[in-house]
């Protein structure tokens, strides 16, 4: 019986720059990504999203756009990663450096793609032209694409 984790992924977005985050330990460890991680039992996904920014980079989000949902497989394991990705221009606070992660303003014309999960190079051209997608991906290791799809969708 394959198990479901909810996750999410929170992009801040800002006069053409976009906030990424170096993760430090853990899962991904080594790569930027936007910030997120796993919604907690007695929260919403935006709930947790929310939280995630804030404990990640001290911002807060007052409103966030939803612009994907991709569902993760790994070769190796039947849990599947279902993530919700977030964008928002709508936030307060300092940017700073958590334990897990190293926030950096990049220009969406240089977002180090080689430093990153392998799919992002696929659907950030979506989220980047504010279009919402639907997709999955099947992955062996950290770094092999073995299948995937991806659709654009209008859900609001
Ligand atoms: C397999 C996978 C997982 C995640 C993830 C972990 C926590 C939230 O998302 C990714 O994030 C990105 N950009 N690609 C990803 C691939």
């Amino acid at each position: 019986m394959s198990k479901k984790k909810i996750l999410t992924l929170v992009f801040v977005r800002e006069a053409g720059k976009i906030l990424l985050g170096f993760k430090k330990r853990g899962f991904g460890a080594g790569l930027w990504n936007g910030f997120g991680g796993k919604v907690e039992e007695g929260e919403t996904i935006l709930q947790g999203a929310k939280r995630e920014l804030l404990e990640e980079c001290g911002l807060k989000a007052h409103s966030l756009k939803s612009v994907g949902l991709i569902n993760f497989e790994f070769e190796s394991d039947p849990t599947i990663l279902e993530v919700h990705i977030f964008q928002t221009s709508d936030f307060s606070g300092l940017v700073a450096e958590s334990e897990e992660m190293r926030p950096r303003w990049y220009s969406e014309e240089s977002i180090p793609f080689s430093q990153m999960w392998p799919d992002d190079r696929l659907w950030f051209p979506y989220m980047l032209k504010d279009r919402q997608f639907e997709g999955y991906f099947l992955f062996k290791g950290m770094d092999i694409i073995l299948n995937h799809w991806l659709k654009e969708v209008n859900l609001l």
